[in-house]
């Protein structure tokens, strides 16, 4: 019924293990059409997800489904080249495996990235919001990734989410987006995550700005949730493709193709954020990065 359990995510940590030279640090995943990220590694070996046991497939166009180590201005990464959506009809549990993936392999710290339609009226389109908080929608139903027994090995029963994504990051992030010359569009703001795999209405747009959401997409927020449950830290940051539309005469329709193609305009920025910030992020760990 509970599709993870520390053997599978165990099994699959050893498995990819043995195929490399050096454990990752940092582990990452790329949202829609952000994937580009994962090319930028150095000395790259990739495994596509259908060669790795217990990894569901991506199915969603703008993810490629490729799991690529390699190092980032020298600290040893993995990055995901695809993630999984609860639209996609797996199991919560299964769409975060890799989270816990990442953990027995030595990862520290997690960046997740994401596509997102922008809610704040402040918000442009190309703007990459730096992810303060989230509100866990599908959470409210019941639908969280920590549902069903506890396995004490990666954390506790009711993890904290007051800090789920970290400060220091965060800061760290707007430093260098100041330094690289980025803060006309750096923002900082709340992600909202829906189910999907409809887009938004109106009303639910204007709900959502209501509740205190900046953004609203449909992933990230399960995969924080279940890296913190097991003490890594977590960054995230939205890149806002769309406009969330809030007003019953705009003729603005939000589309997975304008999804990926802001993806394809702001990706070189968004890249060197992510990779300055490796470059500068302490690790704490004893592998000689
Ligand atoms: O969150 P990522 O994976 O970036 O993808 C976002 O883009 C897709 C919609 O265009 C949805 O899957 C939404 O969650
Ligand atoms: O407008 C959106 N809504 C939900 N998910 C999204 N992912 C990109 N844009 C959006």
């Amino acid at each position: 019924m509970y599709p993870d359990s520390h053997s599978s995510s165990g099994a699959t940590a050893n498995w990819l293990l043995s195929r490399i030279d050096t454990p990752p640090v940092v582990g990452i995943v790329c949202g829609s059409g952000l994937g580009g990220l994962a090319d930028t590694l150095k000395d790259p070996v990739a495994f596509h997800y259908q060669d790795i046991p217990n990894f569901p497939q991506s199915t969603v166009q703008g993810h490629a489904g490729r799991l690529v180590f390699g190092t980032l201005k020298g600290k040893p990464c993995v990055c995901m080249q695809g993630r999984f959506h609860l639209y996609e009809g797996y199991p919560i549990q299964k769409i975060t495996l890799p989270m816990r993936i990442f953990k027995l392999m030595g990862v520290e710290t997690v960046i997740l990235t994401n596509a997102a339609g922008g809610l704040n009226q402040d918000y442009k389109v190309g703007d990459i919001m730096i992810v303060k908080d989230h509100i866990n929608m599908p959470g409210f139903a019941g639908n969280n990734p920590l549902v069903g027994p506890n396995d004490e090995r990666f954390g506790t029963r009711f993890p904290c989410m007051l800090d789920a994504y970290d400060r220091k990051l965060q800061q760290l992030a707007q430093d260098l987006g100041a330094e690289l010359g980025f803060s006309d569009f750096i923002r900082e703001g709340v992600y909202c995550v829906l189910g999907g795999p409809s887009f938004e209405t109106i009303a639910e747009c204007r709900m959502l700005h209501r509740l205190g959401a900046d953004a609203v997409g449909m992933s990230t927020a399960h995969e924080a949730i279940v890296a913190r449950h097991c003490g890594m830290r977590v960054f995230a940051l939205s890149l806002i493709t769309n406009q969330a539309v809030m007003d019953y005469h705009s003729e603005e329709r939000p589309s997975h193709e304008e999804v990926l193609e802001t993806g394809r305009q702001r990706a070189e920025q968004l890249e060197r954020l992510v990779s300055t910030m490796v470059g500068r992020m302490e690790i704490n760990n004893n592998i000689n990065v």
